[in-house]
Parts: structure tokens; C-alpha cells; sequence
């Protein structure tokens, strides 16, 4: 497959500081990434590695399938970022905003900036100069700039930033339509977490430069479901218990034979009544499943700081 962005230890030292360590990531067409870690863990690192905007001490990148300087330099006009503080200047209203930036990017048609603005909900800004925007009109602003030239990769860091409950609904909406209908393949980085879950496929966790782990939604729902585990000498009979008496084909069998039950949490007694009538010796019997930011604080290895993660 040819990855949008492929990273291959890739390493960043700032004098004897490492700041990005050897980090290796693959990321297909189509899908939305979430780059998660707690400040300083090397989020803006990686992207502006990605998008050019500084050079690894080590390691490679490919974009779209293609490495080396040259290669990159021209895969790199089919990224569009937003990295740090939206560059918008003040004095201009949307519009203009987006012409200048399109001269800058050198793509000489009239790129459409209506469209573009009708796209990020800023149609009706008007004349409204840019340094009288609210933060979610100078964000929003921000990611029609990053969308000129109509990248097929969008890199953004933090773009739900200071913005209120409404103002992270609407972004949220439009990446997603981004990835559905324009199918852009889109990497974000957010300390919030409930908001990602509702808005990414996979996520990237890093922590102190390193990248500790990478999933996706289906295998994070997995790891955080809440279900009752039962672990039972006579693996075989269980699911035909469960089957049968409990009615529910809600359950996992684990590779231990363990059963992973997703119903029945309201009952537990009656589980446990019911395995023992059916002559099954019950060895575990527990509840499990975390929320999401536990579990990312455990797959970092939690401590201090820990409100990064916002609830
Ligand atoms: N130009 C630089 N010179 C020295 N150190 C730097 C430089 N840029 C980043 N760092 C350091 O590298 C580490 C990673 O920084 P980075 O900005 O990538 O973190 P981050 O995960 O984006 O954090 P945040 O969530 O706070 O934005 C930090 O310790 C930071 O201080």
C-alpha cells in the first residue's frame, strides 16, 4: 500500500534534548488520525517534520509512497497544515485572507475561496476584518487556508483549541465530511479526548517523543467497553450457558478462554447463579472496561499533569 505518510524512526534532537525519538508511523488513505500526548510530548514535532517546516536529525518520511528531498518537497504541495496559531492577517477579511494565501501557495486559477469559505461556515463573515474574528471564525479560517490547493492530506494541530462546545461541533462536523466526502486523509492533534473519540478513526499515543501505541476506534471500544470476564474451568460448556440460559450472544471468547460478557452487567448476580447451576467452576468473574481517558493515561503510565486529558 502506499501510505499518505510513512515515518521510519524518525528522530529529533534540539541540541543534546530528544524531542522526537525513533518514531515509526503508517498512515492509509481515507482516514482520520488522532496524535495524542500530553504537552511537550512531541505532537508539533512530528507535524511540522511531516510538512517541511523543519528537518529530522534522523530517520526518514515518505508522502504519498515517494521519499528523498526532491520527491518531497513536491508531494508536500498535497499537504495542507494548520500548525500552531492560524496565519491570518488582521487587517483582511476572509477573503482576502485566502486570496493572498493562495498567490503565496502559487496556485495562479481563482481557487475558489466562496466555496471554501462556504465550506468552513464563513460565507457570511463578509467584511468583517480578520482581527475582529472570535477564535472559532480565526480557526475555521485558518483550516480554509489549509485547505487551498485542495490537499489530500490535512495536517492539523489542535484545531479545537480554545473553541466553544458549538465551535468544536462544527469542526468536528467538517472534518468528517472532509474525510467522507473529499476523501482527505487527515492527522489532528487534540487534548481532547471525548471530542476525538467522536471525531477520529485511529489514534496515534506518544509520550515523551516516543510513539507508545497505535489503534483504532473498534480496538480502543474493545479495550474500554465495560463487560464482565469469566473465566471457567470448562471453557466449552461456557458459551453455551451463556447461549442458552442467559439468552445473549453478546460475548467474546478470549484467546485464554476466558468469555468477555457485554450484557448482563445490570445482573451480575444472576450470572454467577446461573454458570453454577449449569455446573460451571467459575475461577474469575470480574468487571472490567475503562473510560477513555483512564486508558490512555494507563497506556502512558498516568502521574502528574494528568488533566491534559480533558473530561
Ligand atoms: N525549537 C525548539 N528548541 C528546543 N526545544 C524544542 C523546540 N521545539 C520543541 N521543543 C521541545 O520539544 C518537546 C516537544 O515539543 P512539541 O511542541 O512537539 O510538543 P507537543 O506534544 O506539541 O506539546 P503541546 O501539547 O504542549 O503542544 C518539548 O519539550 C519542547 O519544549
Amino acid at each position: 500500500m502506499n501510505y499518505v505518510l510513512e515515518t521510519e524512526n524518525l528522530t529529533k534532537d534540539f541540541g543534546s534534548f530528544r524531542a522526537l525519538d525513533r518514531v515509526s508511523v503508517k498512515l492509509e488513505p481515507g482516514k482520520i488520525y488522532g496524535l495524542i500526548g500530553r504537552n511537550g510530548a512531541g505532537k508539533t514535532t512530528l507535524m511540522r517534520l511531516a510538512t517541511g517546516l523543519s528537518f529530522p536529525s534522523e530517520g526518514s518520511i515518505s508522502l504519498f509512497g515517494r521519499g528523498g528531498e526532491k520527491a518531497l518537497q513536491e508531494e508536500r504541495k498535497r499537504i495542507g497544515c494548520m500548525i500552531e496559531y492560524p496565519g491570518i492577517i488582521g487587517n483582511m477579511n476572509a477573503k482576502e485572507n485566502l486570496r493572498v494565501r493562495r498567490v503565496l501557495k502559487g496556485i495562479p486559477n481563482e481557487e475558489n475561496e466562496d466555496e471554501l469559505l462556504k465550506l468552513v461556515g464563513l460565507s457570511k463573515a463578509g467584511k468583517k476584518k480578520a482581527k475582529d474574528f472570535s477564535l472559532g471564525m480565526k480557526q475555521r479560517l485558518g483550516i480554509a487556508d489549509a485547505l487551498i490547493g485542495s490537499p489530500e492530506l490535512l495536517i492539523l494541530d489542535e484545531p479545537v483549541n480554545g473553541l466553544d462546545p458549538l465551535g468544536v461541533v462544527e469542526i468536528r462536523r467538517l472534518l468528517i465530511k472532509l474525510c467522507r466526502e473529499n476523501h482527505i486523509t487527515i492527522l489532528i492533534s487534540s487534548h481532547n479526548l471525548p471530542e476525538l473519540y467522536q471525531t477520529v478513526t485511529d489514534y496515534i499515543i506518544i509520550h515523551e517523543g516516543k510513539v507508545v501505541k497505535t489503534l483504532n476506534q473498534e480496538e480502543l471500544d474493545e479495550k474500554c467497553k465495560r463487560h464482565i470476564r469469566i473465566r471457567c474451568a470448562e471453557t466449552s460448556r461456557l458459551a453455551a450457558v451463556l447461549e442458552e440460559s442467559l439468552h445473549t450472544s453478546n460475548y467474546k471468547v478470549m484467546p485464554d478462554g476466558s468469555a468477555k460478557l457485554y450484557d448482563c452487567l445490570e445482573r451480575q448476580e444472576q450470572v454467577v447463579e446461573t454458570l453454577y447451576q449449569n455446573g460451571l467452576t467459575v475461577k474469575g468473574f470480574s468487571v472490567e472496561g475503562d473510560s477513555l481517558e483512564n486508558y490512555f493515561i494507563s497506556v502512558i503510565g498516568g502521574g502528574q499533569n494528568d488533566e491534559c486529558f480533558k473530561g
